[in-house]
């Protein structure tokens, strides 16, 4: 069993609600309001021993990467984050001193995007620690920005450095959190334990009248390419040289750099494609705000796939990179 094709086994054929705008099927479900604004919602999980053990994060890490790794889900949408909802399961192994670092860590991102904690559930689980997080947020109405908008003849770009949180992870695993990092290489572990979410990102994709197709990096660029390339219809060719990666990562072989862009995932950060006119302004509403913009290849009409050129040669990808049913029947 494949985790994608179980969400489509499972996808309604039809909408009940006629404000439903997208349900399952992007980075977050949208819907109409009476007011100026559409909702935006989406809900994710971090479980103890999948995404994070006791050596690779803290308890306040756990809390800033579950409300981060949502909010971006949020930002892939063009969305701004208002209310989050919050779903402990807690073994008897945490304590309460650790549930509440948790707690500081959300609370501590939540406050710099002025979000509002307005609910959740606490319970106990037999076995692993389990951080259920469900955010809303909007976005001026008809400005939601989705996957299934790229065109033959776009080009593609990426807002900041992939492979970063893959590179880190490594890190961590050899050394555990509390082992020793030189400086290039704390900002692959921090990349990893606090990422960032492309918030005033999204906002400028959102306020720009042109087309865009948006989603964010959580499973790798091989994989999130797909998403796109299979919403839109597309074939997406990703230059290998154009990728961007962390100077952190200089030491390592190209190979592997490319290996934890295209298939590590974590790196929050948003893929994206809109006409070259459009990208050509985008770059300049991102280089104004001192904001990474990085064009990284281009959309082609055919089957949808995703095509990586690499020394002259055009090699189609795998869509590959973190499935969670991946090695069962
Ligand atoms: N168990 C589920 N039941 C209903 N919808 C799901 C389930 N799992 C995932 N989805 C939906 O499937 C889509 C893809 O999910 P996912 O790959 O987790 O997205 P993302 O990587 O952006 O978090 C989303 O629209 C999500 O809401
Ligand atoms: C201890 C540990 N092992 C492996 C990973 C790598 N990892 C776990 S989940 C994941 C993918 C992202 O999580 P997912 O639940 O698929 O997020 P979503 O796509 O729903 O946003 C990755 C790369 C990790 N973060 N920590
Ligand atoms: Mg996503
Ligand atoms: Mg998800
Ligand atoms: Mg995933």
């Amino acid at each position: 069993m494949d985790e994608f094709a179980f969400i489509n086994s499972i996808m309604p054929s039809q909408a009940q609600q006629p404000s439903l705008i997208k349900g399952i099927g992007d980075d977050a479900a949208v819907y109409k309001t009476s007011g100026q604004a559409d909702q935006v919602v989406c809900v994710d999980t971090l479980v103890e021993g999948v995404h994070f053990r006791r050596d690779t994060l803290s308890p306040y890490q756990i809390g800033v990467k579950g409300l981060a790794s949502n909010i971006s889900d949020l930002a892939a949408m063009g969305a701004t984050p208002a209310f989050y909802l919050v779903s402990i399961a807690v073994p008897e192994s945490w304590n309460e001193k650790e549930l509440r670092e948790i707690y500081q860590g959300m609370e501590e991102l939540a406050a710099e995007y002025r979000m509002d904690l307005i609910g959740g559930d606490t319970v106990s689980t037999p076995a692993a620690l389990v951080l259920t997080i469900t955010v809303i947020g909007q976005v001026e109405r008809t400005k939601a920005k989705y996957r299934h908008d790229a065109r033959a003849g776009d080009l593609v770009f990426l807002t900041g450095y992939v492979g970063s949180s893959a590179a880190g992870l490594e890190l961590l695993l050899k050394r555990g959190r509390t082992g020793s990092f030189s400086e290039k290489e704390l900002a692959l572990v921090k990349a990893h334990q606090e990422p960032s979410p492309h918030v005033e990102q999204a906002g400028l994709f959102a306020g720009f009248a042109g087309r865009v197709a948006l989603n964010d990096i959580s499973d790798g660029v091989a994989s999130e390419a797909y998403e796109i390339a299979e919403a839109s219809g597309v074939s997406i060719v990703i230059g290998a040289d154009s990728l961007p990666f962390h100077p952190g990562m200089d030491e390592h072989s190209f190979q592997q750099r490319l290996d934890w862009a295209l298939y590590g995932g974590e790196d929050y950060v948003l893929l994206g494609a809109a006409a070259p006119a459009d990208v050509k302004e985008l770059k300049e509403r991102f280089s104004a705000r001192q904001l990474s913009f990085f064009e990284v290849g281009h959309i082609e009409e055919g089957e949808p796939g995703v095509f990586l050129r690499h020394n002259g040669q055009l090699k189609k990808l795998e869509k590959q990179g973190y499935n969670h049913f991946q090695k069962r029947r």
